[in-house]
């Protein structure tokens, strides 16, 4: 029997509908509208794409778009002082600095200068430590999507195997860190651990956050597991024609599917969930902000 396929681009819509409706019950009954300011330094095509559909997507929900386009050449002491004023700004409840950032300035030193309080992409050290310690924090917006397309696929996650394949400190700890919050049993593998594949095969819920395309086969899915998959990776596509790509997860998708019970699809998965998170995270940042309650089932 192949895998259910669990629609992340449905599933981001629902999440967006409801932060839509918690905004549309802010203004009504505070007269308070949430902001988010999204700063990008460069040209980066990826980039520029992704900023734009955070901006779309911020207005189409309710909230109030700040978009800062900065020149590759902006120094760090420039993106640090527009850092600054954007934690000043009351109307500004959450900042975001898109990633990568051009190789002169120093992201953690960019990302540490934002207010927790405001840092949507919950990377700040702090929150970095909040989330690790179990306590209320800015949770990154990828793992919050996969906890939430878990949650809602499983209900609850208690007891059950989780391995996480990568660490980074974007994707990988983190998720480990929510999927622990609720009570799974965490495995962090990644490229040296011995026995991958048997490791992989322990799961009955597996993250694939490694970036290398199509890296876990189905052979190391264990029967009905539940796969999700976070690469996004562009690799040649000779069969659509000359010079042309596609996309393709960590996981490989046509065998995965024949074992797995669920698994997310490359495009159309976790990757619409990370920007329904961010206009998640920027509604409870603005509702923390104002000393009133989080809206339910949107956070961690
Ligand atoms: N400050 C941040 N920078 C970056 C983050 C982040 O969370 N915060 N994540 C990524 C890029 N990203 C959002 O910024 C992002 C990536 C992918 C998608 C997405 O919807 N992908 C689609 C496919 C898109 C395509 O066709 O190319 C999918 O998977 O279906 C949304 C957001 C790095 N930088």
């Amino acid at each position: 029997m192949t895998a259910e396929i669990i629609d992340g681009k449905a599933f981001s819509e629902t999440v967006r509908g409801k932060v839509a409706e918690g905004v549309a019950a802010l203004k009504e009954t505070h007269g308070i509208t949430p902001g988010l300011a999204v700063v990008l330094v460069g040209e980066d095509p990826a980039s520029q794409v992704y900023v734009r559909n955070k901006g779309k997507q911020t207005v189409e929900c309710g909230m109030q778009s700040f978009e800062h386009k900065l020149d590759a050449a902006t120094s760090e002491v420039d993106l640090l002082a527009l850092v600054e004023q954007l934690n000043a700004d009351p109307a500004v409840h959450g900042i975001l600095v898109q990633l990568p950032l051009p190789d002169h300035i120093d992201a953690d030193k960019v990302i540490n200068a934002i207010a927790p309080a405001k840092d949507v992409d919950g990377f700040h050290i702090l929150n970095v430590g909040l989330l690790g310690t179990g306590q209320k924090s800015m949770v990154p917006c990828t793992p919050l999507g996969c906890l939430m397309m878990l949650r809602d696929h499983h209900g609850s996650l208690s007891g059950l195997n989780a391995v996480v394949v990568g660490r980074s400190n974007i994707v990988g700890k983190p998720m480990a860190q929510l999927l622990l919050g609720d009570s799974c049993t965490v495995t962090i593998a990644h490229s040296r651990t011995k026995d991958l594949a048997g490791v992989c095969r322990s799961a009955d819920i597996l993250v694939a956050a490694v970036g290398r395309p199509q890296m876990i086969p189905g052979d190391w899915v264990k029967p009905g597991a539940t796969v999700i998959d976070v690469g996004i990776n562009r690799i040649p596509a000779p069969e659509k024609g000359e010079g042309k790509t596609r996309l393709v997860g960590d996981v490989d998708f046509e065998t995965a599917k024949e074992t797995a019970g669920a698994i997310t699809p490359v495009p159309g998965g976790v990757g619409p969930m990370t920007i329904a998170c961010l206009l998640a995270n920027t509604l409870t940042a603005c509702c923390r902000a104002n000393g009133l309650p989080e809206p339910e089932g949107l956070t961690a």
